[in-house]
């Protein structure tokens, strides 16, 4: 066989039954240091180790234009996203995102609106029998995120569904698929008419806020943006936003099983909260990996990628990779603790430049919003009954199954850990 030629068998049956340990599984039995694969016919690569990082974000070797499936744009990010531009164009949209979302100060509105909801919530929780955690984090992070945004919630509760659903139906192709498909048109609607009606002086968009810069951007053509490709931006702030209840979900069963992390997190530390929420993203399956193609015939160690490649990054993989982590399937958020990660070892949320490529923007609001709601939730008391906590990684994205249930939940008189100031 031409070794620059992929398998004659096509994998896209393997990628869906063993989804996150499908590039992981093929990478441990490739000889060399990338796996060649068919994806729906086509031929791609998959590649390891953290160099594999800086060579996929450059853009002389991958673009995203023609990268992402329909039923992924579909769903999960919206046609004409930002995901989807490269160059200039990419630059120029991804400004705006970042001047809305870098740095403590930028995203220190967020947090505020966020953490107060989830105050808010807790209280309704003390009075019924039982909670979902994933289901209220949904919630406490639409209700908070619109509030920063400057939009206006009808009904947090149906939003909040809409929002979830279409990160949770993005791979798959049964009915949890149709579901985000739907909760897609139906949000775009709304958002493209409040864009509109923002323009037009008929609904206000604070100074500032994420609606007035989305609503007043402009692209790099020097035109604003259509109504629908507005809407779908505001989205891109929003929906991932709400996607951080994954997160939270995986911080109760993280809890739960280890109350020595629990413990700590209850005491007023805030490096230690941080250094949680790496682990957290570190440890528990969310984006399985990023794509994109070729631009050029290519070369990665001595292998030939041609023009037009599928080029596939290991993002689980690498955050398990044990030539990177010392134990990596161990919870452990003291690894972090004065170490902050290296900006390509630690890629739940992408890697590379979040400035000239396409790394996450909100990688600043998920860890301080995880920073905050972390020691909340290590603070309430509240019972854990039978359940299924198994968090299935044939599924993509992977959840826990029963979204970590709490019963008799309630504020403690006093909190549960004296502070370490106080202890020391
Ligand atoms: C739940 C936590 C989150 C996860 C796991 C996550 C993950 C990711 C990943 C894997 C990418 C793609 C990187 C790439 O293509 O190379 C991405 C891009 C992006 N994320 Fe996030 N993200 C999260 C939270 C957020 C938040 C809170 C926001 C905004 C408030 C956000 C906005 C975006 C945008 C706009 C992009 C596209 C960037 C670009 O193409 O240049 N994400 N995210």
């Amino acid at each position: 066989m031409n070794p620059s030629r992929p398998p004659l068998g096509d994998s896209s049956l393997a990628a869906l039954v063993k989804g996150y340990n499908w590039l992981p599984d093929l990478s441990s039995r490739a000889a060399g240091p990338l796996v060649r694969v068919r994806v729906a016919g086509r031929h791609a690569v998959a590649l390891r180790g953290p160099e594999a990082v800086r060579f996929f974000y450059d853009e002389r070797h991958v673009e995203r234009a023609t990268a992402l499936p329909g039923p992924v744009l579909n769903t999960l990010f919206g046609c004409g996203a930002v995901h989807t531009l490269d160059g200039t164009a990419h630059r120029v949209r991804k400004e705006m995102f970042l001047s809305l979302l870098t740095g403590r100060e930028a995203v220190a509105g967020l947090v505020e609106q966020v953490a107060s909801a989830w105050d808010e919530a807790v209280d309704a929780w003390s009075g019924q029998p039982s909670v979902v955690l994933f289901d209220e984090a949904s919630r406490v992070l639409t209700q908070g995120v619109c509030r920063w945004a400057g939009i206006p919630l009808d009904d947090a509760v149906e939003t909040a569904r809409d929002l979830v659903a279409m990160v949770d139906g993005f791979a798959t192709a049964g009915p949890r698929h149709w579901r985000a498909r739907r909760a897609r048109s139906r949000s775009e609607a709304w958002l493209a008419r409040l864009v509109e009606d923002v323009r037009e002086g008929a609904a206000p968009a604070p100074a500032g806020s994420p609606l007035d810069a989305v609503a007043r951007h402009r692209d790099a053509d020097g035109r604003t943006l259509d109504p629908h490709t507005a809407a779908v931006e505001l989205l891109n702030i929003v929906r991932p936003t709400a996607a951080v209840c994954w997160f939270v979900s995986y911080a109760g069963h993280a809890l739960h099983f280890r109350p020595e992390i629990r413990q700590r997190l209850a005491e007023d530390d805030p490096a230690y909260a941080v250094a949680f929420a790496h682990e957290l993203r570190r440890f528990y399956p969310f984006a399985p990996f990023v794509g994109g193609r070729a631009v050029a015939d290519l070369e990665w160690q001595g292998e030939r990628i041609p023009a037009g490649t599928l080029i596939l990054l290991d993002l689980y993989g690498l955050n398990h990779d044990p030539d990177l982590w010392d134990r990596p399937l161990v919870l452990d958020p003291r690894r972090f603790l004065g170490k902050p990660p290296g900006r390509d070892a630690l890629v739940p949320q992408g890697g590379g430049d979040r400035a000239t490529g396409h790394r996450c923007p909100g990688e600043d609001a998920t860890i301080s919003l995880l920073a905050a709601l972390g020691p909340r939730l290590a603070r309430l008391e509240y019972d854990v009954p039978a359940q299924d906590l198994r968090i299935p990684l044939s599924r993509i994205p992977a959840r826990v199954r029963s979204g970590f249930v709490m019963e008799r939940v309630h504020v403690p008189m006093r909190p549960l850990a004296t502070s370490r100031a106080a202890a020391g």
